[in-house]
């Protein structure tokens, strides 16, 4: 099998960890910092009116705050747009697909009244900074500097490329910002592994009886019509005027829509799963309730509908934003104008939502202007093999260690993020902040506000997640396991740990399937369940390989062979370091010729190095195999010594727990192979050919048209 691009590298380039603590004086600095960035009024007002030079002033400051994102090497920074920004920070391996982080840098206007201190002065008041762009979204676009910054100074090296993108319209459309730079990298050739943007947060107190917060990772987000409403009539004296007028036409369309709320679509989209994934934590009997939607879900419909915020959730939303008429007090208006900002439920479409307006007004008096428009999200994936997704729920539970449940939802504002929908099939949403209802009304209202410890932690947040990209295996994985080949003669292998995150195992297999083309291994699980992958899902194609069996390894151990029928072989232990497998099989296994196949080519030969500390391998009867520690570490085994000795073992990995949290595996960013390396190098040559590497699994989504026959 080629894997020409699969396999990176010689060794687990194992960077330190730089652990997430700042001093007093770094901790002053950034909340300073962003007090700073509040002060700049960058007021988005509409697409036409933009403080523009608030926004050149918020780039000049950026500059003073973040020197060293400034001025390193790998870091490359553009102005797109006049005043957006895009930074690439180039990892050390290539390889590795990109990610990007959004923020914008713009806000909505924020009269003083109502304010207890004034919207841009950044004031800090009992623990809290006040202003405008606190919660959307100086905060993200800070934390991501600030985190950048102090990982930098701290020497860190990424591997994983990745971008930040501060748009500078994103209250107004994003299509001098965030659009622009999507189309930079788009003409460049990008593809992204994923998008984390603002829209959705911890939320705490938004669902009545849900004691406990949960974070909710937004993975789609409501569509969304700019509507004008428009009635013109004629205009005249207003000492006697017509029986209605353009207001008075207009007002009683506008309350019509207002009236009519639009169909309650509750029962399709994120929001199941994420009621799904909550019903467990509510009292008795809500419990019940929420695990039998078959049953009550008319009843959990209508209740969703009563409070404003669950109701926005469950229907497209009609909200009347501005209403112009009127020119004079004594002139009958000719014009009166009306803009309705709906916001468009995942199940619903433009088309259908404004053929529904029309069905409500139902007045061909008025005439009906859609200045802009656009369809709900695409839903991105929040399995098992979302790289995105559960990095992020791997970092949401290591920062937030209180926070249970992780779910996915849909966002109910817009993003930035909509523009990049060519860029990658995952586009994630989270704020790592606490939201209560009181600070949702906030976006947008009046006293918007941040606590200071929450912005230290959405720094926190930031520094890990930067990390995360690239966790070690022993971090996070608690099995790793594949089926390996192997043929008569010695082989030694050796593991190469990648990235792997939170999430479950998903194990591809080589061969006909006898059972089943994969299994899958649950943590804390010794067996493996035959498992198929949903219909269409990528990564998951039949190997070109004849049809194998595969054995156990520990005599008597039966784990294994009931999921395998086919068992011909058996491993047992031959003392440390070794293990012979001796197939009762005469049945042998002809492997093809597979061009390109040596991976130890790409490993630069070094076989047996790079295995992570700590890493344990086990077989599956418990510690037949030796713990591997340290970076030379490798194991032999002897498979056999005959010719006919021809068979199919399986061997687990086993690493270390250190969160105990569910293993998964990254697409393409980890392999353990094999290579043969017989007693002698000429035996090597006559008797097995020039060094061979046995391919395992390939789950990459990348790699899959490079495998031979897919
Ligand atoms: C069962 C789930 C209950 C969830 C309750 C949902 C609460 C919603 C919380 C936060 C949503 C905040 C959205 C913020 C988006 C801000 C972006 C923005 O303002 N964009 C411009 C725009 O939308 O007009």
């Amino acid at each position: 099998v080629s894997r020409s691009k699969g396999l990176r590298g010689t060794e687990s380039q194992r960077e330190p960890r730089i652990p997430s603590q700042f001093s007093q004086e770094q901790r002053i600095a950034m909340k300073e910092a962003l007090k700073g960035a509040i002060q700049i009024p960058t007021v988005s007002f509409s697409p036409k009116e933009l403080n523009t030079t608030a926004l050149a002033e918020f780039g000049e400051y950026i500059r003073k705050v973040f020197p060293t994102v400034f001025h390193t090497s790998f870091i490359r920074h553009e102005v797109v747009g006049n005043y957006s920004h895009l930074f690439t920070i180039k990892g050390s391996d290539p390889s590795m697909q990109p990610y990007i982080l959004l923020a914008h840098i713009d806000v909505v206007p924020a009269p003083d009244k109502g304010w207890d201190v004034p919207p841009f002065s950044g004031l800090e008041r009992d623990g809290f900074i006040y202003g405008r762009g606190t919660l959307d979204n100086k905060n993200s676009l800070m934390a991501i500097l600030q985190a950048l910054e102090l990982l930098l100074i701290r020497n860190y090296i990424p591997r994983r490329s990745f971008f930040i993108a501060l748009g500078h319209d994103e209250e107004i459309s994003g299509i001098n910002g965030a659009q622009k730079i999507s189309a930079l990298l788009q003409a460049r050739g990008v593809q992204l592994a994923f998008v984390v943007d603002e829209g959705s947060f911890i939320l705490d107190g938004f669902i009545p009886y849900l004691k406990k917060p949960f974070a909710m990772v937004s993975v789609s987000e409501k569509g969304a019509i700019n509507l004008m409403l428009q009635v013109n009539t004629t205009t005249g004296h207003s000492s006697a005027p017509p029986k209605e007028t353009s207001i008075g036409i207009l007002a009683a369309a506008v309350s019509r829509l207002e009236q009519t709320p639009m169909p309650n679509m509750f029962g399709s989209g994120p929001l199941m799963t994420a009621v799904e994934q909550l019903a467990n934590e509510f009292p008795f009997p809500t419990n019940i309730v929420l695990n039998n939607l078959w049953l009550f879900r008319p009843l959990v419909s209508r209740l969703m509908e009563r409070n404003y915020i669950t109701n926005s959730l469950v229907r497209t939303t009609t909200a009347l934003t501005m209403f112009n008429a009127g020119v004079k007090v004594n002139v009958i208006p000719p014009v009166a104008e009306a803009i309705i900002n709906f916001r468009l439920h995942p199940a619903q479409t433009v088309q259908e939502v404004l053929k529904l307006a029309k069905d409500i007004v139902a007045d061909d008096r008025i005439q009906f202007h859609v200045l802009d428009a656009f369809d709900p999200l695409p839903i991105s994936p929040s399995d098992d093999q979302a790289l995105g997704y559960q990095l992020l729920r791997q970092t949401i539970h290591s920062v937030f260690p209180e926070v249970n449940i992780v779910a996915p939802g849909t966002c109910i504002g817009n993003t930035d993020s909509r523009h990049y929908l060519n860029l990658t099939t995952g586009i994630y949403r989270f704020n790592p902040i606490y939201l209560q209802p009181q600070d949702f009304s906030s976006i947008h209202g009046i006293n918007e506000k941040i606590s200071v410890q929450a912005y230290e932690t959405q720094v926190k947040f930031v520094f890990e997640f930067i990390q995360n990209v690239i966790l070690h295996l022993e971090q996070d994985c608690n099995y790793v396991t594949t089926t390996i080949t192997t043929t008569a003669g010695q082989i030694k292998w050796s593991v190469q740990h990648r990235l792997v995150t939170g999430g479950k195992l998903r194990l591809g297999a080589l061969g006909e399937p006898q059972t089943s083309w994969f299994w899958r291994l649950e943590p804390g699980e010794d067996n493996l369940r035959p498992w198929a992958p949903p219909k269409g899902a990528l990564g998951f194609a039949p190997l070109p390989y004849p049809a194998t069996c595969c054995c156990h390894p520990t005599p008597g151990d039966t784990n294994l062979r009931k999921h395998f029928p086919g068992t011909s072989c058996e491993l047992s232990s031959q003392g440390k370091g070794s293990l012979s497998l001796e197939p009762r099989s005469s049945r042998a296994l002809a492997l093809p010729s597979c061009p390109g196949s040596d991976l130890s080519r790409e490993s630069g030969g070094q076989v047996g190095r790079g295995l992570p500390t700590e890493t344990l391998l086990h077989g599956w009867g418990k510690g037949q195999l030796p713990s591997l520690r340290g970076p030379q570490s490798s194991s032999l085994f002897s498979v056999g010594s005959k010719p006919e000795h021809i068979g199919i073992c399986s061997v687990a990995v086993r690493c270390k727990a250190l969160k105990g949290s569910i293993s998964w595996l990254e697409a393409g960013s980890y392999a353990l192979w094999i290579t043969r390396e017989s007693r002698s190098q000429r035996e090597t040559q006559t008797e097995l050919g020039l060094e061979t590497t046995f391919p395992l699994f390939l789950l990459s989504r990348q790699d899959l048209p490079r495998l031979p026959g897919v």
